[in-house]
């Protein structure tokens, strides 16, 4: 090198050429790790020219990071057929430690989800939302977001970006309960996407009435008893259907303007009764309705009896058991029997015409 044979002193000499074989050496690592993140532009060869032809051939950014994350998987030896939407031919979700290393270098995109779990409240929407999370093929977000009830006004772009970012493949969803009686929400979800699969948890309404009432009761301990709340007139037994806890309990009612929407193969109605009793069972039926491989299955489950519930042996991104929270399980008070027989009559008709449209006998009147 001409300027190291300007250095007279042979050790300096010598220092100094180490010093610039290192430098050397440095400059080369890093320009080694720069092109394994897949940024390295000038270098010619077969991972760069399938990464420009993505580029090239994607619509958007989100498409370009999809088709990046293929490339990541096949070099990883994984085929992204492993991590697409079930369906014949699929192997199974991809790894665990792949999938989480994606997620962790904040790979995956924010989608609007594709189900959502739209009620019914106190019908054990919570349990079914913790339940399919354990699934890999499943992201949900943990709050409700109640968008097409509640804030409907903040746009797409503000729902989209509660989501959890998902891999290709993955099944986003969210559970609003209120959703199953907002009168304008089949046609928004609709509006958002007319693909959209609807998950409707139902239980016994005369049980979900009492439920809801706990739940009030539990936050204001003040109000009138379920009995008085129940009826319009005690002494004529006109049942007050304007009362929210009665009126949620009129699933037929509910439906008819979600078919107005929604064809009836788009909505899956689980039983809130054996979500307790058969949790596994109920489970392999919404998987199946998503189009997932049967992942959940009765192993994921034991029975509390602390609880008096069904609990996962593991939940999502735990190696610990789980029970749902206190206040989903809570204590009933105990209502007036002839009060309970006279809300049984009053919900049979609607019960029978329920059975009628989804095909389905739930077992509430005996
Ligand atoms: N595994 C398990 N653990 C605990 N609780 C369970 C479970 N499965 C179903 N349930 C029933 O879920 C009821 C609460 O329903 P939701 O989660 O839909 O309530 S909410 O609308 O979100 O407030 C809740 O109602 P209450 O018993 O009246 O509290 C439970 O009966």
């Amino acid at each position: 090198m001409a300027f190291s044979s300007t250095i007279a002193d042979p050790l300096a000499r010598s220092i100094f050429k180490k010093f610039v074989a290192m430098l050397c050496s440095l400059l080369m690592s890093l320009f080694f790790l720069y092109c394994l993140t897949d940024r390295c532009h000038t270098m010619p060869g077969p991972i760069r020219a399938e990464a420009r032809a993505d580029y090239l051939a994607a619509a958007d950014l989100s498409q370009w990071q999809e088709a990046r994350r293929k490339r990541l998987l096949q070099k990883l030896g994984t085929s992204p057929g492993t991590w697409q939407l079930g369906g014949p031919g699929s192997a199974g979700p991809a790894s665990p430690a792949i999938v989480g290393t994606l997620s962790l270098l904040g790979d995956g995109t924010k989608k609007l989800p594709q189900a959502i779990i739209i009620g019914v409240k106190k019908g054990g929407t919570r349990a079914l939302l913790e339940f399919l999370r354990v699934h890999p093929d499943i992201r949900a977000v943990g709050a409700e977001p109640h968008f097409f009830d509640r804030n409907y006004e903040k746009g797409l772009d503000w729902y989209r970006d509660l989501m959890p970012r998902t891999l290709d493949g993955q099944v986003t969803m969210e559970k609003t309960p209120s959703y199953f009686v907002t009168r304008e929400a089949p046609a928004r979800i609709s509006a958002m996407s007319k693909n959209t699969k609807l998950i409707v948890v139902v239980r016994d309404p005369v049980t979900r009435a009492i439920s809801d009432y706990t739940q009030t009761l539990s936050k204001k301990p003040d109000i009138p008893t379920f009995e008085s709340l129940t009826f319009k007139n005690r002494t004529t037994g006109l049942i007050d259907t304007s009362w929210s806890a009665i009126q949620i309990g009129i699933y037929a009612k509910h439906l008819e303007n979600w078919l107005q929407y929604f064809p009836m193969g788009q909505i899956l109605f689980v039983s809130g009764e054996r979500l307790i009793t058969d949790p596994a069972g109920e489970l392999g039926k919404v998987q199946d309705f998503l189009g997932l491989k049967r992942i959940i299955t009765d192993k994921h489950f034991y029975f509390n009896q602390t609880k008096g519930f069904p609990c996962l042996k593991k939940a999502e991104g735990s190696s610990k058991p789980h029970c749902l929270g206190k206040t989903k399980g809570r204590t009933h008070p105990n209502i007036d029997p002839e009060v309970v027989q006279r809300l049984r009559d009053f919900y049979r008709p609607f019960n029978m015409k329920f059975y009628q449209m989804t095909g389905h006998n739930f077992g509430w009147d005996h």
